[in-house]
This record gives structure tokens, C-alpha cells and sequence, in this order.
């Protein structure tokens, strides 16, 4: 009997080292994923909205186009699609593995496929309400619109998905708030030229509406990622990403087709305040710029959280700001200084936070190998 205990334990051991290795690797692949989505992400986001503001400087005035632009890049996707397609079905004929799963291009199950159409449908929306707002208000009154955002992303968080809160996120979420808060308040820029009050009004309601609606969108996209019968792998959310564009871009389409928009492109390409090639250098980088963003928005929640997307997102809030003073000459004063300081620092204690976090949980789950080690040595 001692032998057979003595054998599994030796067993049991070999594999947790045989194991060890993978699980590090799984973890240093999922850092990378979140990492790279991270720079998607940011790069997108304070890019994206500030050609969408040099569409609008120059004369451009098309609402519905500015809203498709910020999905109609999906087709880009197929590019990771193919990749991943072709790799896969290179690596099973090398193995000579089950030909049947070479088939199972398509990942979404029924219940994913309905979710990204929803989803999409929304964040069409979303991007008309952001799109009218960025038109409408001088850039301080929208980030203090937009500073509300993260509020929302918290709330949704915690009815939909239960996000469990710690000192440092609340501390994260009340600091980028803050500095949000801080950078609208600075009165210079005021309404723009040749926006009426109402216009003005309209770009008011239609912000706070897309602050609301992108702070109830990230934490369904983690719901419907938990809720899918179905293991959430990248290929998946890259899929995902591609029908949730689709759908927002088809919105879109249907607007502009009944706005006439479509036709108004080359009219206002050749009224352009910057030309006619950089008008259309303007709305391609745009819409590159704004995939990137969503595919970014959407792979940070499957590496991590609704949440941390949004932390994120106000995070570069004022950091947008300073890109616009750098590319635009726009003034910068002591409340663009603090916001981004304050800034950083929620940016900073949410990671305190997580890091704390981790560290609790691996002591956690050292300690629970370790007992269940020693109570089931047969237990693998
Ligand atoms: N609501 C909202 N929509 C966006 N579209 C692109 N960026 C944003 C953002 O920060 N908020």
C-alpha cells in the first residue's frame, strides 16, 4: 500500500512539474494577450476620436458617416481569421489529428451569435451618439460627459457580472472620476462656432447617452462572454469582434443610405478644408483607428475585465488631451496637469490593487495544492 502511495505521490508530483511549465506559459500568453490588446486599445482610443475631430474641423458634417466609421474596418479582422484558420488546419494535417474538427471554423454557438448581434446593434448606437456629441461640444464639456462613463461601467459591472469590489478599484474608479471632472471643467474652449443652443443641448444629452450606453455595453459583452455555454478562446472573441462590427456597421449603413450620405462623400472630400486626398487619408485612418479600439475594448474584457476596460478608457481620457495639444495647439493649463496626474494615480491603484490581489490568490492556490496534496495523495 505504501508503495502505491509512495508511486502516485511520485506521480502526481512528476505531473504537477510536467504541468507547471504550461500553466506559466498559458499565463505569459494571456499577459501578452492583454498587453497587446492594451496597446489596440490605447491606441485606438486616443487616436481614433481625434481624427473624427479633424474630420470635423475642416468641414466635414456627415454624423452618420462618422458613426459608420467607427466599425465599417472590420473586414481587417479576416486577416487574424485566415491566419488562425490556416495555422490550424496546417498543424492538424502535420498530426494527422481528427479531420472533423478542422471544420469547426465557426466558434459562435447560437447564444453568441444573437449576443454579438445585440451588441452590435448598440454600439451602432453608441457610435452615433458619441459621433453627434464629439460635433456639437467643445472637447471640455465631452470629457466631462465622458467622465460619467466609468461610473456607469462600474454600476452595469456590478448587477451584471457581480464585479467584486476592493478599496483600490473604488479609490481608481473616484481619482479617474475626478480627473475626468477636473478636465471638463476648464472653461476655455466653449461651444464651438456656429453650434445653436439646441445643438448644443442635443450634443449634451446625446455624450452623457453614449457614456451610459459604453458603461452598460463593456460589462454585457463579460456577461455574455460568462454566460456562453462555451469555453471563451481568442479565435472566438476575434470572431465575435468581427460580427459585433458587422452588425454596428450595418446601422450604420441603413442611416447613411437613407441620409444620402454616401453620395455627400465626394462633395465634401473636394470642399475639405485640407484637400481631397487628406480627406480621405482622414476617414480611413479614422476607421482604422476605431477597430483597433473596439477589437482592443473587447480582447482587454476577455484577458481580464469590463472594468479595467473602462479604467482604461478614462485613463486616456486626459491623456488624449495632451495629444491634442501636441497635434492641434490646444492650450495646455493646470487642470489638464492634474487631471493626468490624478489620472495615473487611479490608473496606479487599480493595478496596486490587482497586483495584491494575484499574489493573495496564487498564495491561495499554492496552499490548496499543498492540502489537498497531503489529504488525497491519490488525487491528481
Ligand atoms: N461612449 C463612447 N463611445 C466611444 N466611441 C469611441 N470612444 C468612445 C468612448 O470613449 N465612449
Amino acid at each position: 500500500m505504501e508503495g502505491v502511495l509512495s508511486y502516485n505521490n511520485q506521480e502526481h508530483h512528476h505531473q504537477e512539474q510536467q504541468q507547471q511549465p504550461k500553466i506559466k506559459k498559458n499565463k505569459n500568453i494571456k499577459l501578452g494577450l492583454l498587453l497587446l490588446n492594451c496597446l489596440l486599445l490605447s491606441v485606438g482610443q486616443v487616436g481614433g476620436p481625434l481624427l473624427l475631430r479633424l474630420y470635423y474641423l475642416h468641414g466635414g458634417q456627415r454624423k452618420w458617416l462618422t458613426s459608420w466609421l467607427q466599425t465599417a474596418a472590420f473586414p481587417i479582422l479576416l486577416i487574424p481569421l485566415f491566419a488562425s484558420w490556416s495555422n490550424k488546419s496546417r498543424s492538424q494535417s502535420s498530426t494527422n489529428s481528427n479531420p472533423s474538427s478542422t471544420k469547426q471554423k465557426f466558434l459562435l454557438n447560437p447564444k453568441l451569435f444573437i449576443a454579438s448581434a445585440i451588441l452590435g446593434t448598440l454600439i451602432g448606437l453608441d457610435s452615433f451618439l458619441f459621433a453627434l456629441g464629439l460635433s456639437y461640444l467643445p472637447v471640455s464639456t465631452s470629457a466631462l460627459l465622458m467622465a460619467t462613463q466609468l461610473a456607469f461601467t462600474s454600476v452595469f459591472a456590478l448587477l451584471l457580472v457581480k464585479q467584486k469590489f476592493t478599496p483600490y478599484s473604488i479609490n481608481s474608479v473616484v481619482l479617474l472620476t475626478l480627473g475626468s471632472i477636473i478636465l471638463g471643467l476648464h472653461t476655455s474652449g466653449d461651444r464651438p462656432v456656429g453650434v445653436s443652443n439646441g445643438q448644443y443641448f442635443l450634443g449634451f444629452f446625446m455624450t452623457l447617452g453614449a457614456a451610459a450606453l459604453l458603461g452598460f455595453i463593456l460589462p454585457s459583452v463579460e456577461f455574455a462572454y460568462a454566460k456562453a455555454c462555451k469555453v471563451i478562446t481568442y479565435d472566438l472573441v476575434i470572431q465575435m469582434q468581427f460580427l459585433v462590427s458587422m452588425f454596428a456597421t450595418l446601422l450604420c449603413t441603413i442611416a447613411m443610405i437613407i441620409n444620402k450620405d454616401f453620395q455627400a462623400i465626394s462633395r465634401e472630400a473636394k470642399e475639405y478644408g485640407l484637400g481631397e486626398a487628406k480627406y480621405y487619408m482622414v476617414l480611413i485612418g479614422a476607421a482604422i483607428l476605431m477597430q483597433s479600439m473596439l477589437v482592443g475594448n473587447l480582447g482587454v474584457i476577455f484577458c481580464s475585465t469590463s472594468l479595467f476596460s473602462g479604467v482604461l478608457l478614462a485613463l486616456l481620457l486626459p491623456v488624449q488631451q495632451i495629444f491634442a495639444i501636441i497635434f492641434f495647439n490646444e492650450k495646455f493649463n493646470a487642470e489638464k496637469g492634474m487631471s493626468l496626474a490624478l489620472s495615473f494615480w487611479g490608473f496606479a491603484s487599480y493595478f496596486y490593487g490587482e497586483y495584491k490581489q494575484t499574489k493573495k490568490n496564487n498564495k491561495l492556490i499554492i496552499s490548496m495544492t499543498t492540502h489537498q496534496h497531503q489529504e488525497f495523495p491519490n488525487v491528481v
